[in-house]
């Protein structure tokens, strides 16, 4: 396995999610235990790309951007009330993938103002901010300028419109005392991204924490009693573990508390003793929870910090079996659902969950829908068509619809006669499609990049055939930017996961999962969703669920169209997304270059176009209209 960069072992498999259906969220398995609170306390979110509706198709991921902001009002009151410190933390990817943020021009411009309302405390950027410069100078002048001190981008550099001197988007460092007294240095962290817009610039982690300001902020005569990195980083094998040593290699003993995301995961990983770090997922179906005690008048240099809040579970964890450090552990992973928030919010009792800001927001999310059409019905989708939970080859898996899709659609009615390749990378497709209603919200949702179609005339059919394979075999060349550090593998893990797999098992051995709350009669009837294994293993889902099949892809589909009854041309247009024309061009070799590609359709119609065409003409997405259902 010559390149393991996705999910080890110590990581959940399942990071797509299947759908139950509306309505399915049932009082047996929401959540089940009360949050443990510490003196320091966070709920973090990341790679949210746009999904500030929520998830209109899964119950389970169904509350929208109004409910959490009312839920992380409630929650910096409880901790107000508790005497306690609670921080809010993003890491980054705001848009693409949800028409509330990707139907605007460019990205962003109206969800941004909904995305502001959450009283956020530290943020940090992600590689979504910086393909295109539009969104990068936005990311600058709306973004950055709106959270100040806050937006953290140590890494992360613009050129200036002006001078073209490269600034920092946000801010370096932010160092700042809670309310409660905690001295805090925080940083932001990108991973090493390459594939970002040449008018900016992003320093590696080993660069930057020999620059001279990290140096001084790490060195300062200041007292620190933790540091928080945040990042669009995974939470493990990514650089981190630079910004880690860096610090150890100045505060032996510090607690550092690192925030990531990018792999689109839950996770949660002990660095030391006294440093651990938390991926929170992505597109608004987990909401992470840190918490943290240990501080006191030795530790933390301030007489008057308070001690565990009373009444409510405290962190009980230590981050190793044998640590000598004072501080103890929680952490959750909180399903995006009302349910799951009003409980926390302790209102699940009665109706005081919603406040007026919440409202708000929320109300804003339905108009804007509105204006933006988002809500137009293109289709019926007949079936569930899944990215990862079937095999890629089968009918329940949606790159052969997308083949398909890609073959017909994608045509220069000028070459209609010259056979074609029409190559994507999987990795421009980002999510599943369910049954019922293809709106054209759906179309950002499953395919929301405006890659342009790019092609080379009549390749030879000897070549071109054996194109597909051997970009796969190659691998694409953004796994560089998958921000993992390519780490000695001996076993490459198997990606399948069984359904039921863990809790299933354990039951089966006799254990019940105690921490859940779940007997063996109940175990048949959970909701499929997360089944998270973390460095603090099992009992991270704040609600249990049935684990959902992977099926690994490959990097690359194609569709095909023009050739005769075998399967065979003289020639063949090679049409690809131009986000992979380097990999292709790679893999022709040297009778190819650049100075041979040129649009196929012309520059306006990309990735984002064909499906929606598609649904359109497509007799099996209309035969359900007009009366199609959800499921
Ligand atoms: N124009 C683009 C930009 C990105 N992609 C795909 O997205 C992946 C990165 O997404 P994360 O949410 O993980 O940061 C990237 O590796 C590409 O697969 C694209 O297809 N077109
Ligand atoms: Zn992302
Ligand atoms: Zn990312």
């Amino acid at each position: 396995c010559g390149s393991c960069y996705g999910p080890t072992n110590h990581v959940e498999h399942v990071r797509h999610v299947k759908r139950m259906q509306p309505g399915a969220i049932n009082a047996t398995y929401g959540p089940s235990r009360a949050l443990e609170w510490g003196q320091l306390n966070f709920l973090h979110t990341t790679d949210t790309h746009g999904w500030l509706e929520g998830h209109l198709k899964e119950a389970n991921y169904g509350a929208d951007w109004g409910d959490f902001v009312t839920f992380s009002t409630h929650f910096k009151q409880q901790a107000g009330n508790m005497g306690v410190d609670i921080l809010l933390v993003d890491t980054g990817d705001l848009h693409d993938g949800a028409g509330l943020s990707d139907a605007t021009s460019p990205d962003g411009e109206i969800s941004m103002k909904i995305f502001d309302q959450v009283d956020y405390d530290l943020l940090a950027i992600g590689n979504h901010e910086l393909y295109l410069a539009d969104v990068a100078y936005q990311t600058l002048n709306e973004i950055s300028a709106y959270w100040g001190e806050k937006y953290l981008t140590s890494n992360v550099q613009i050129a200036n419109q002006e001078t073209g001197e490269w600034q920092y988007i946000g801010k370096t460092q932010r160092y700042f005392t809670t309310e409660h007294g905690l001295r805090i240095m925080a940083f932001g962290v990108l991973f090493d991204f390459t594939g970002n817009t040449n008018v900016t610039n992003v320093i590696t982690a080993d660069a930057m924490v020999a620059e001279q300001w990290f140096l001084d902020a790490i060195n300062t005569s200041d007292p620190i009693d933790v540091f928080v990195v945040l990042g669009h980083n995974p939470a493990r094998d990514s650089t981190f573990q630079v910004v880690f040593d860096a610090i150890r290699a100045v505060h032996s003993e510090t607690p550092i508390q690192f925030f990531g995301g990018h792999s689109h995961i839950r996770d949660f990983v002990v660095y030391d003793q006294s440093s651990t770090s938390i991926e929170s997922g992505r597109y608004c179906e987990t909401l992470g929870w840190v918490s943290m005690s240990g501080f006191n008048a030795d530790n933390s240099g301030y007489d008057g910090i308070s001690p565990n809040p009373a009444g409510v579970p405290n962190p009980t964890r230590k981050a190793t079996t044998n640590s000598t450090s004072p501080f103890l552990y929680s952490r959750r992973y909180l399903d995006w659902n009302r349910r799951t928030l009003e409980y926390h919010a302790a209102t699940w009792y009665n109706d005081s969950f919603d406040y007026d800001n919440g409202r708000e927001a929320t109300a804003e999310v339905t108009s804007y829908r509105k204006q933006l059409n988002l809500e137009d019905l293109y289709g019926c989708v007949p079936q569930d068509y899944c990215m990862t939970c079937a095999p890629f080859n089968s009918s329940d898996n949606i790159f052969p619809l997308l083949s398909e899709a890609l073959a017909e659609v994608v045509v220069n009615t000028t070459r209609q006669d010259i056979a074609r390749y029409v190559i994507s990378n999987t990795g421009g497709v980002r999510f599943d499609m369910y049954k019922g209603p293809f709106t054209y919200d759906d179309s950002f949702i499953v395919s929301p990049f405006e890659d342009a179609f790019l092609y080379i005339p009549e390749v030879p059919y000897a070549l071109a055939s054996t194109l597909l394979d051997a970009l796969n075999k190659a691998g694409a060349s953004q796994k560089r930017d998958l921000g993992f550090m390519p780490v000695e593998r001996d076993i490459c893990v198997d990606p399948f996961v069984e359904p039921l797999s863990e809790i299933k098992r354990e039951l089966d051995h006799g254990h019940s999962h105690e921490p859940l709350g779940i007997s063996r009669h109940q175990v048949v009837d959970l909701v499929p969703g997360y089944t998270t294994t973390d460095d603090f293993e099992t009992d991270g889902d704040d609600t249990a669920h049935s684990a959902i099949p992977y099926y690994s892809i490959p990097d690359f589909f194609q569709g095909a169209a023009g050739f005769d009854a075998d399967g065979h041309a003289d020639v063949v247009d090679v049409v690809f997304v131009d986000f992979i024309e380097s990999d292709v061009l790679a893999i022709l070799g040297v009778n190819y270059s650049s100075s041979d590609v040129d649009y196929y359709n012309g520059a306006d119609f990309t990735t984002r176009d064909f499906l929606p065409l598609f649904v359109k003409q497509s007799e099996l997405f209309q035969a359900g209209l007009p009366n199609c259902t959800v499921g």
